[in-house]
């Protein structure tokens, strides 16, 4: 990429867009420009086009998105299916219509089916049904992915589709319904761990509220108290996390170093459509609250309510393909949960 080159990130205010944008400046490229929703929704045809028809940035990252845990996908599955084929539609199209040299589209590993081999190849896709809690979001992410090979095979277009694993750091969403198990699992063992020690302000603070019968009613609902902290599912599905700082750093190598253009026929054994981003290590939902509830340093009780989904078993990616690329993650899960704890408290 061309150091001087304009390069626009789409949802830099979110977990990963902020740590690209972080990524980019520390490598030098100065241009960087950057809408927040309220400037430019991109779900809206219109602005977009006229944004991409005034700004005609050089190289786009799309990590814009409708984006939530595993009952926000469930529960807002027309949103999240209508809200990013609309966001991937503007961008991908206008960075067609406008000459972008190269864009990076953030799709999900949540694209592969339920029952996929694992580690989970890139050739894994559309081999089988997808997990039913999150099929909408993981359709718009197939039909992303669709689109930039699309463009690439009729246009001749750079168009880049990557596959992160679950992801968590700085910036992530907290929020108890519609965060991922990361983050919520460290608010909730926080919240007890204050409840334990008595410091009922500190829980008010953290919950935003300045009564205490309020401060008890959300509690309950997310099963959080003195002596326990619920755990959505039965624990037993596993998952892999990277953390979102090295998820920009491959974000922006895929962009200096790989290219999908001139891909001769999306009928050729080795399809260049996608490629996955992970660690390549999981751990099952009760380690993980077990090792977030050392970090944090919370004594209680863990209660699994199987009432609750648990998703998909097991998603393990299969990171050959970017580990040949010459790329490896480099933070370990216990140093990135230790990292977010201290950063979600200070
Ligand atoms: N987090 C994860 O575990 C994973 C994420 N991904 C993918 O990575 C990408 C980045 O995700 P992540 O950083 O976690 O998501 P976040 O929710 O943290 O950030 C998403 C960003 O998109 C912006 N955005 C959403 N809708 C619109 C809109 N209509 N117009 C303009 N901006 C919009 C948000 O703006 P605002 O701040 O105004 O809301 C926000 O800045 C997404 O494509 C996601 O699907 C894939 C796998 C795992
Ligand atoms: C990144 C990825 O994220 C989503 O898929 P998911 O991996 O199922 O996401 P999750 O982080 O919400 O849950 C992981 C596991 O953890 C369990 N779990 C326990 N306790 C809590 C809890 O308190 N909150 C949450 N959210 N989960 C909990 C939960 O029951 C599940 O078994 C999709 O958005 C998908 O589209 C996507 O891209």
């Amino acid at each position: 990429m061309d150091k001087n080159g304009k390069i626009f990130v789409a949802g830099h205010r979110g977990l990963v867009g902020s740590a690209i944008v972080k990524d980019l400046k520390a490598k030098g490229y100065q241009n960087i420009i950057t809408r927040t929703r309220r400037e430019l929704d991109l779900t809206d045809h219109l602005a977009v086009a006229e944004f991409f028809k005034q700004e005609k940035p050089q190289y786009v990252f799309l990590a814009a998105a409708k984006v939530g845990g595993i009952v926000a996908n469930n529960t807002y599955r027309a949103d999240f299916l209508y809200e990013n084929l609309q966001i991937q539609n503007n961008v991908i199209h206008n960075s067609y219509l406008n000459g972008v040299e190269k864009l990076l589209f953030l799709g999900s590993t949540c694209i592969y089916p339920k029952e996929a081999p694992q580690p989970m190849p890139e050739d894994s896709l559309l081999t089988g049904p997808l997990e039913y809690t999150n099929e909408p979001y993981a359709i718009a992410k197939i039909a992303g992915i669709k689109l930039c090979e699309s463009y690439n095979l009729q246009y001749g277009t750079n168009f880049i589709a990557v596959q992160p694993t679950n992801l968590y750091g700085l910036n992530d969403n907290f929020d108890l319904e519609k965060s991922h198990v990361l983050p919520a699992l460290i608010r909730k063992m926080h919240l007890a761990k204050l409840l334990s020690e008595g410091d009922h302000q500190g829980v008010m603070t953290d919950l935003g509220v300045t009564d205490h019968v309020e401060a008890q009613q959300i509690l309950d609902r997310f099963g959080v108290s003195a002596s326990s902290v619920e755990i959505w599912g039965s624990g037993k599905p596993r998952r892999e996390f990277l953390w979102s700082d090295d998820m920009a750093n491959a974000c922006v190598y895929v962009m200096e170093k790989v290219d999908f253009a001139n891909v001769s026929s999306g009928m050729d054994d080795v399809r260049n459509t996608h490629i996955n981003i992970g660690t390549g290590q999981d751990i099952s939902i009760r380690e993980l609250a077990e090792l977030i509830q050392r970090i944090v340093g919370f004594t209680g009780e863990l209660k699994f309510n199987t009432s609750k989904p648990d998703g998909t078993m097991k998603k393990l990616t299969d990171c050959s393909k970017i580990h040949s690329l010459g790329w490896k993650h480099s933070v370990e899960l216990e140093e990135g949960i230790q990292r977010l704890y201290d950063w979600y408290v200070n």
